[in-house]
């Protein structure tokens, strides 16, 4: 069935385990298999190309605070906002545990680039800007469940995350290791975080229509990822 924004979902309600299975099938659609991140991988992308993207990718880092305050702004439970306000924390850090933007800085001028030029998005082009603030409207003005549902592209991460972290180890020497310490970091936190929003996803989700949403949630999450790769690409040829 042709669910919102024309994604095929569900045709019934599903038991979690089948929910679980429906979410996690999305993997199909994440960044990972994007080519930029597939030669990326592969060693083949040049200083300024990583330079580019991790320019680029400063702009979704600091919109994740924005984000999640939007899912916190939006939900009425007291329970989920104690635990979702730790991920606004993990990004802007707090007094002497620097965050994770802090630690994106690094990677910037690990790679060559000034803070000021990753902070005052010089680089950042049209269709990063356009996707990121797609996702930050969408947490703004759809249920909080679907905006908890968009974060689940963190279940794959992990796996994409270890991947880059050796990709970079052997293809990249000439990016300090010190400065990957942001992916490392992600290897906690992502699982952490992707399993409580899949425990809040699956105790919320209970009519048909609202697996859909989830799911097309997720699915509207990957072509985001998807299309600041393609903006990415494009803006900086081989
Ligand atoms: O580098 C990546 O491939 C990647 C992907 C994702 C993702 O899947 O959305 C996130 C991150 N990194 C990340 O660092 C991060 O903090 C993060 C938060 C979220 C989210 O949607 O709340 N996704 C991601």
């Amino acid at each position: 069935m042709a669910g919102r924004y024309g994604y095929r979902t569900a045709a019934t309600l599903l038991g979690t385990d089948a929910f679980v299975a429906a979410l996690r099938a999305r993997s199909r659609r994440y960044h990972d298999r994007h080519p930029f991140h597939v030669r990326m991988n592969n060693g083949q992308l040049s200083r300024r190309q990583i330079r580019g993207w991790v320019a680029n990718r400063f702009y979704y880092q600091e919109n994740l605070p924005r984000k999640d305050a939007a899912v916190l702004a939006n939900c009425p439970d007291r329970e989920v906002r104690r635990r979702w306000i730790g991920r606004i924390l993990d990004h802007d850090g707090t007094t002497g545990a620097e965050g994770g933007i802090e630690a994106w800085l690094r990677l910037g001028e690990a790679v060559g680039l000034t803070r000021a030029e990753v902070l005052d998005e010089r680089h950042v082009v049209p269709g990063v800007r356009f996707a990121v603030d797609a996702y930050v409207m969408f947490a703004r003005t759809r249920p909080w469940v679907e905006a908890v549902a968009s974060s689940l592209t963190e279940l794959f991460a992990p796996e994409a995350m270890s991947e880059r972290i050796a990709a970079f180890e052997r293809f990249y020497p000439w990016v300090d290791a010190e400065a990957l310490s942001y992916f490392r970091s992600r290897l906690d936190q992502a699982p952490r975080d992707a399993e409580y929003a899949l425990e809040v996803v699956t105790g919320q989700c209970r009519s048909m229509e609202e697996q859909e949403r989830a799911v097309a949630a997720l699915s509207f999450k990957c072509d985001v990822l998807w299309s600041m790769l393609d903006a990415i690409d494009r803006a900086y040829p081989e």
